[in-house]
């Protein structure tokens, strides 16, 4: 999904559940919902903090208080009164010793947590002229790298957050750490929030390659760009609350594992439908089995315990 995200968290929680159930309304077999990167609190490293919930994890069953927590219990409410799986995007998450992650968190129909995933590369880039942004000033770096959960028909789904996409090494220990207890996986899904720097040059580029270069479907889920009126309208906003506004590139897209790019939104307010055909991905490994070729006499990638 691709809304756009106010600088009051309150109306995007109040927003929601229309948005949902008017994209299921009229695509009422999706398997899978996907939410933008930071999609309750402006994208703004001050914003962070206060904007910040606890989470709870996949393994404990109670949840934090729904009003310490507002957001995971609005998603967990949507997957269970839609009857569906819904990648939360990501919001940010109040750790345990004050600390503060921009994390996804996975909810299934049943209401269970099926997964969470810090991010786990912050995005901290200088570009003269263009994008600076230090989400370090306020974020810590999540330590779980390969993080993923069991979808009844979308086979195993491995997560990461916008920046995270720039690191081939995690999407290929993703790939290609498959158990008996953790098969293969076929699709990556990655919330994103792209800028208008780095977006026009990388942000389908980087899901072509990590399709390409893991022979999997890539999703991402952008939040949709200002328009001059809602700059306009956040500019009061955010000179009152001291940060200034960040304007997503949007173009949330699908990508399949030759890298074609499937299906893709503009830059508003405007879903997107991915039709994941998981015999693609077979058929891709089989043609092109770069997997079994790889030269593990020459090198690896490993990922440290
Ligand atoms: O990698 C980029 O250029 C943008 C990354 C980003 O916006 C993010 O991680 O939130």
């Amino acid at each position: 999904m691709q809304f756009h995200v106010s600088p009051i968290k309150s109306v995007n929680l109040s927003r929601l559940p229309t948005l949902v159930s008017t994209f299921l309304a009229s695509n009422p077999t999706l398997d899978l919902l996907v939410l933008p990167e930071v999609w309750n609190s402006p994208y703004a490293t001050k914003a962070f903090p206060s904007n910040a919930e606890p989470i709870g994890s996949p393994d404990s069953p109670s949840l934090p208080s729904p009003s310490l927590s507002p957001s995971v219990h609005l998603l967990r409410s949507l997957a269970i009164s839609h009857s569906i799986h819904i990648v939360g995007g990501s919001i940010p998450e109040l750790g345990p010793g004050g600390e503060v992650y921009n994390t996804c968190v996975v909810y299934g129909p049943d209401g269970g947590m099926r997964a969470k995933h810090r991010k786990v590369h912050l995005f901290d880039i200088d570009v003269p002229g263009g994008v600076t942004f230090k989400e370090s000033d306020t974020l810590t770096a999540g330590s779980n790298l390969l993080t993923t959960f069991k979808h009844p028909t979308l086979g195993v789904v491995g997560l990461g957050i916008c920046y995270d996409i720039r690191f081939p090494e995690m999407f290929l220990l993703h790939a290609s750490s498959s158990t008996s207890s953790r098969p293969g996986l076929d699709l990556f899904v990655l919330p994103g929030a792209f800028n208008m720097t780095t977006g026009p040059r990388h942000w389908s580029l980087l899901q072509r390659s990590r399709a390409v270069d893991t022979q999997c479907y890539v999703v991402s889920s952008s939040p949709a760009r200002s328009t001059r009126e809602i700059e306009e309208e956040n500019g009061r906003l955010t000179a009152g609350m001291g940060y200034e506004g960040y304007r997503a590139w949007g173009h949330s897209m699908g990508v399949d594992p030759w890298g074609e790019i499937v299906a893709t939104a503009g830059e508003g307010e405007e879903n997107v439908v991915v039709d994941v055909v998981l015999e693609r991905v077979e058929g891709f490994k089989e043609s092109v089995p770069t997997k079994e070729q790889k030269r593990g006499d020459l090198y690896t990638v490993e990922k440290k315990e």
